[in-house]
């Protein structure tokens, strides 16, 4: 039963439903929803630890686990991430008691810099619904005390966790970098990622009654670097691997981390942002928060080896492009769209 917290999801899609006339009402809500249980994977697992140990070897058996999972997978869990599970749980404690608050409140008492969203406000068919709502919070923001109204022992602990995941996004993105650097270009990484462009974006997927056949997050590759995201034991994320969903089993000790379109280009496609989804639940609502690394929106990202596969863009380009788009065609293109034609 939906509560006075939750944003209205169902009439809003039940209007959707409505004004598409695409959608008989004979067939289901969602024609592309993976309604078939996908295979459940465990996701290459890599221990941190290794990146700091005092053997060379053990150094780069790390960093090459983790390079050959960003282009095998894009996706991998790490565990020893340096993140305590007490400021884990913190987060998620805090993160509960903002998405309990009125429905009212959040979508208008200006929280966390007026970032509220939920369901999707641009989406042309029932299929570009996410069942979902989700504060969306610039780095440069976290810090400012207005942001937080009578959330405000949310502030430091949002601090302290924005603070951790930029540490080892940065760390991940270096080790990624690095392994790439001796055979081509280099690039000033570390100073392109900026503050006013990074994000946290806290997500809670609430009960969908009309689960299994809806997205809780519509399938989509991430704008970014990378994506370090936190889940709970729900599950309900699903990623492609080889043309095929399957869905991520969730592990309590690790931090899911993910490629972005970015490093994709940047890497002339050895690293791969994949898509990824997430599949509601009709008994338990979900909660997570992905920490994005992205570079100031003047930040040219061209490939690191030559002959390359897409143009030079500038990050600022690749979101309004984006932006068009999903505001055009109701999703995203994403990279194709930068993909230099090749002549024969
Ligand atoms: C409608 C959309 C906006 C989005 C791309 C998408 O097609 C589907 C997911 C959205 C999302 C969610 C996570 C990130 O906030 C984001 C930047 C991303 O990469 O995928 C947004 C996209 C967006 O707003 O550009
Ligand atoms: O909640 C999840 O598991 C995934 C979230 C996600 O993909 C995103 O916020 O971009
Ligand atoms: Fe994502």
């Amino acid at each position: 039963m939906a509560s006075i917290s939750d944003p209205p999801l169902l009439s809003d899609f039940t209007q959707l439903l409505r004004s598409c006339p695409t959608v008989s009402s004979s067939s289901s809500p969602i024609q592309n929803a993976a309604v078939a249980t996908p295979r459940e994977c465990e996701l290459p697992v890599i221990d941190l630890s290794g990146l700091s140990s005092e053997r060379e070897a053990e150094r780069r058996s790390c960093a090459a686990a983790i390079c050959r999972a960003s282009s095998e997978w894009g996706f991998f869990q790490v565990v020893n991430h340096g993140i305590s599970s007490e400021l884990l749980g913190e987060m998620r404690k805090e993160q509960v008691k903002l998405f309990e608050t009125p429905f009212e409140t959040k979508a208008r008492s200006a929280l966390l810099n007026n970032s509220y969203r939920w369901g999707n406000p641009t989406a042309t068919s029932p299929a570009q619904f996410s069942w979902s709502e989700a504060f969306h919070v610039p780095l440069t923001k976290i810090s400012d005390p207005s942001c937080y109204g009578q959330f405000i022992s949310l502030r430091g602990v949002m601090m302290e966790f924005a603070a951790a995941m930029s540490r080892l996004a940065r760390t991940l993105a270096g080790v990624l970098v690095e392994n790439l650097r001796h055979r081509g270009r280099s690039t000033a990484f570390d100073e392109t990622c900026h503050e006013s462009t990074c994000f946290l974006r806290l997500n809670r997927y609430p009960v969908c009654p009309l689960s299994p056949e809806m997205f809780g997050l519509v399938p989509h590759t991430d704008s970014d670097f990378l994506t370090i995201l936190y889940q709970d034991q729900v599950g309900g994320l699903q990623l492609l691997k080889d043309s095929r969903w399957v869905a991520v089993k969730p592990n309590r000790d690790a931090l899911i981390v993910n490629i972005g379109d970015l490093l994709q280009a940047w890497s002339n496609d050895v690293y791969r942002s994949v898509e990824h989804k997430v599949i509601t639940n009709n008994k338990v609502e979900r909660y997570s928060v992905a920490y994005f690394l992205c570079p100031s929106y003047d930040s040219l990202i061209g490939s690191c080896r030559e002959p390359s596969v897409y143009r030079k863009f500038t990050f600022g380009e690749y979101r309004k492009q984006v932006r068009e788009d999903v505001k055009r065609t109701g999703h995203k293109v994403g990279l194709p769209r930068f993909r230099l034609q090749i002549s024969t």
